[in-house]
Parts: C-alpha cells; structure tokens; sequence
C-alpha cells in the first residue's frame, strides 16, 4: 500500500527543528521550499504576469523566495507585503528580493497570484480588510495558486476561518497536512503539489493510498480467496448490494440470508441456508450486517447473535442504530475488532458531538468503541483504536446516493475476508469504492459502482 503521511502543523514544526538541530539552518529549508514552490508555479502557469502576496512570517518568506526565482526565470513579477516580516528567515528573504514591495492594501490584479500571506502559522481568522482584497485579487486573476496552504484555513481541521478563494494549485512542503484532506478546506485546494524539503518525521495519519490487493493464483479456491456472509434484513436491495459488491470486490464467495432475494441478485451469491447455520462456518472471513437492516426485537437478536460468534463484523446502517441503543461498549471485547462505517447522522447517534478535527472525533470514537470506525463523508476517515488513521484521498460527489454506503460495506467486507486487518480492510474498502465511483463516471447509481469495483480491484493487483 502506497500511502503518504500527513503531518499536523506541530508535526511539521517538529520536523523543521529537527532538521535545524541535525544542521540545517531554516534559511536553507526556505530557499528548498521556495525553489520547489517557483518551480511548480513555472510548470503550471508558465510566465503569466504574477502578483506574490507575501505575509508577515516564514509563508510570506517562502513568498520573497518564489518572487525571486521566478524573476530570475524572467518573468514579470508583483509583489506585495501585508505588514513587514517578523521572522529572521523571512526578513532574510526579503531582504534579497530585489524589487519594488507595494502594500497588500494598495495591491493590483495580475494574471497569476500567489498567496504566500499565512500558511501553518495561522492563528486567527484574517481581518475582514484583508479577506475582502484578496478575495478581489484572486477573482480578477486568471490562475491562482497557494503557498502551503490557501491563507484562511485552519491546518488541523479544515475548517474555514475567513473566506478562501478557490485555487488552481496548492504547493505544500515535506508532507500533506490536514487540511489538504478535510473539508471544506479540501474544495479550495486545486491540484496539491508535495515538494520535498529534506525533512524527516513520523506520523499515525496518512492518506488513503491504493491497497496491494491479490489477484488468484494457481493454488486458490473460493473460500480461499474470502468468505462473506451477508445477514440481510428487512429491505432487500441494500443487502444485495452490498452481496454483489463483496464479490465484485474481489470475495470467492459470498451468502446472502435472511431476505428475500429480488430477480436481480446474480445467481453467483448462494442463499442456501438460515443465519444460524450460515454462522456456524469456519471458512467464513467477514460477515456484512446493517443494510436494510430495520431495527427491532428481531434485528437486534440477531446482533446479539453476531456479537457472540466470533467473526469478522462489518456493521452498518441498521446495525449502528442497534449499537447505538446498547451504546458503544457493545462492542468491547470482542475476538476481532468490529468495523463500524457511519454517515455523519450515524456518527453522532452512536458517538454524540465529540470535538477537535474529524480525524480527532473518528480516533476518540475508535478508542471509545474498540472497533475500527470509518467516518464516511467527502473526507472519509478511518480510524483504528490504537489511533492510526487514514483519510481519503477525495472522492466523487457523485457517490452521494441511495446505497452506495451498501456497497462500501460489501467492500470492506471483501478486503476482510482476504486477510486483511481491520484498518487495512477499511482502507482498502474506501479505495476501491471512491475509485470504482471514479470509473463509473457522472450519472453514477450505486449499482454502477458495484460493477466498476471489478476494474478498481484490477488496478490494485
Ligand atoms: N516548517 C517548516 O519546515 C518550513 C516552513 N515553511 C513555511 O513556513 C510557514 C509557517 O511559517 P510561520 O510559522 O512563520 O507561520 P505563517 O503561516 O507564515 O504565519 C505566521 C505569521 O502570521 C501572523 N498571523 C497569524 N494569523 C494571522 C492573522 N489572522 N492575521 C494577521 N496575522 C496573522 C503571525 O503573527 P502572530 O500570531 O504571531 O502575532 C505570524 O507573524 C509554512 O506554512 C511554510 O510556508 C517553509 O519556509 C519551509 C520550512
Ligand atoms: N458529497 C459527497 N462526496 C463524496 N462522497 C460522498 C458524498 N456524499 C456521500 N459520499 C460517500 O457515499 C457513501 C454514502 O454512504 P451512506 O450515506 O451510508 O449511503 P446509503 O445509506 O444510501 O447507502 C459514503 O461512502 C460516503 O463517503
Ligand atoms: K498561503
């Protein structure tokens, strides 16, 4: 699995000082940043006229550092400096941009800005003044780029703290933070570069990368390759889609019980058996329970069922409100960590407002619960107990509709049955779902996606 870390702005710092201890001056990490940043900007926008908005700490310095490089590349470029720098690298950045320095205030439109005003070092949201002008810079610009990150976003959360405009293309340095990731910073971002910086450090967050997946080789069997049980419930649809998904996602086999079957289930899911007997199966590697799920005396016996056998549990809607009524220790215990996978309603019915970041809130409800939580949304995060986490890496609006959440259980589902661990099979699942929403296209329904998870499997192979 090829996934890249995402650093806290205190992780980042850590790294900076880090490398500063092991004889690196900030200068020199600067000039990197900088260089890197003009280098993107180059290859992206081309020698477009460029107004450099510069703030007052080391984003304003990287700022000096770009104007620089890119005049050197003769292009013609503005800068503009909202209040003198206030840090030694920066002052030293500026010190060696030759060129005239106009107010932030008095700033002119340019073809290409960059905003090199705030970036982990934000604190506060931007004075109204200064929201409003670079609002109006950045809408008269035909291509806009942020420097780390787009000024006015919070690093940790994603939250917005003043309005952003929308760019074109974000540099950021070392590694991903946050905010790259989580709305509804993530929309303002355009295309995000990572420049490299020569810095080094360790992170539990990472973004969801593609999973290494197997495909059949000569000495597989069906139930070799995974085993899915799908305990169905009230509405038929939704457990289908999740069966055909967890086949689709690359299960050997799956069994459907516990509903009616519609005409429409391919004949490949066997449906043989009742829940009890289909439970009692040693080859069985993940069992899916929740979609169509309606809750009452009978759905919630079923869970007790489920929670004293000891397989792989997938749980999902109708099942998070059952856990939801015993509350979350319901699942403490257990010899396989449970994989819950809530939409935000669900989240708070099970967890109530937890606060801090959504990457915070999925770890303290993994902690809490002892299962593997994924926190769904255009920002899915998956979170483990011990507090490793994952965020996606963006996926298709278009996957805003009725049972693709099915078909992301039936795809953890598989992942689990083939071996994986609780975290990694959560992770895998939400890869293969926002890419198979990727392939499907626009227009998507969620049986569309089932069928894409075959192609999406394929690239992981
Ligand atoms: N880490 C690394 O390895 C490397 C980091 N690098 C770069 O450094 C950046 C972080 O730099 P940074 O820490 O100096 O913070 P930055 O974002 O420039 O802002 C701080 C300044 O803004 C001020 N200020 C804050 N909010 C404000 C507001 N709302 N309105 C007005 N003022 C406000 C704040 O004032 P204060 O809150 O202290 O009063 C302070 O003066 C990082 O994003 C990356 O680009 C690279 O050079 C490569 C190596
Ligand atoms: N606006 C959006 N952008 C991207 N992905 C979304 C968006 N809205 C929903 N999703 C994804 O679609 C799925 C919806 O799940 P869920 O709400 O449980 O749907 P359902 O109950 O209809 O099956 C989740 O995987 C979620 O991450
Ligand atoms: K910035």
């Amino acid at each position: 699995m090829s996934e890249r870390p995402i650093w806290s702005a205190a992780e980042m710092r850590a790294a900076e000082e880090a490398a500063i201890a092991a004889g690196t001056p900030v200068e020199t990490l600067m000039d990197r940043a900088g260089r890197a940043a003009a280098e993107a900007i180059w290859r992206f926008a081309g020698p477009l006229p460029a107004l450099v908005l510069c703030g007052p700490g080391n984003n304003g310095g990287d700022g000096y550092v770009i104007a620089r490089v890119l005049k050197a590349r003769g292009m013609d470029v503005a800068v503009a400096a909202l209040g003198d720098p206030k840090t030694p690298a920066a002052h030293a950045a500026a010190g060696a941009w030759a060129g005239p320095v106009a107010t932030f205030e008095s700033a002119e439109p340019r073809p290409l800005l960059i905003d090199a005003l705030f970036g982990t070092g934000l604190r506060r949201s931007l004075d109204d003044g200064v929201a409003a002008q670079l609002a109006a810079l950045a809408e008269d610009a035909a291509v806009r780029v942020a420097v780390d990150l787009p000024s006015g976003v919070a690093t940790h959360d994603g939250a917005l703290l003043s309005p952003v405009p929308v760019n074109d293309l974000t540099i950021t340095f070392a590694t991903l933070k946050p905010a790259h990731r989580l709305q509804p910073a993530a929309r303002h971002m355009g295309r995000i570069v990572v420049a490299a910086i020569g810095v080094a450090g360790e992170s539990a967050l990472a973004e969801i990368g593609r999973p290494l997946l197997r495909a059949p080789g000569p000495d597989d069997h069906k139930y070799k390759r995974g085993f899915v049980l799908v305990a169905g419930g009230d509405l038929a649809g939704a457990a289908e889609l999740a069966a055909e998904a967890a086949l689709r996602a690359g299960a050997g086999a799956v069994r459907l019980l516990g509903v009616s079957p519609s005409a429409a289930l391919p004949r490949a899911i066997m449906q043989s058996g009742t829940i009890e007997t289909g439970l009692d199966d040693d080859r069985l590697g993940a069992v899916v329970f929740g979609p169509g799920t309606l809750p009452g005396p009978e759905s919630d016996l079923l869970l007790t069922q489920l929670l004293a056998s000891d397989k792989a549990l997938v749980l999902d809607a109708g099942a998070l409100v059952l856990l939801a009524n015993r509350g979350p220790d319901a699942l403490r215990g257990l010899p396989e960590p449970a994989i819950l996978t809530p939409h935000p309603g669900e989240f708070s019915r099970l967890f109530g407002e937890i606060g801090g970041s959504k990457v915070d809130r999925a770890r303290a409800a993994a902690a809490r619960s002892g299962a593997v939580v994924v926190d769904k949304g255009p920002d899915t995060v998956v979170a483990a107990p011990d507090g490793r986490a994952g965020i996606s890496a963006g996926s298709s609006p278009w996957l805003a509709t009725a049972g693709s959440g099915d078909v992301l259980a039936g795809a953890i589902a598989a992942a689990r049955a083939a071996g994986f661990d609780a975290f990694a099979a959560a992770k895998a699942g939400v890869w293969l779902h926002q890419r198979a929403a990727e392939i499907a296209g626009p227009g998507l329904i969620a049986d569309d996606v089932v069928e894409a998870l075959a192609l999406a499997f394929a690239e992981c192979t």
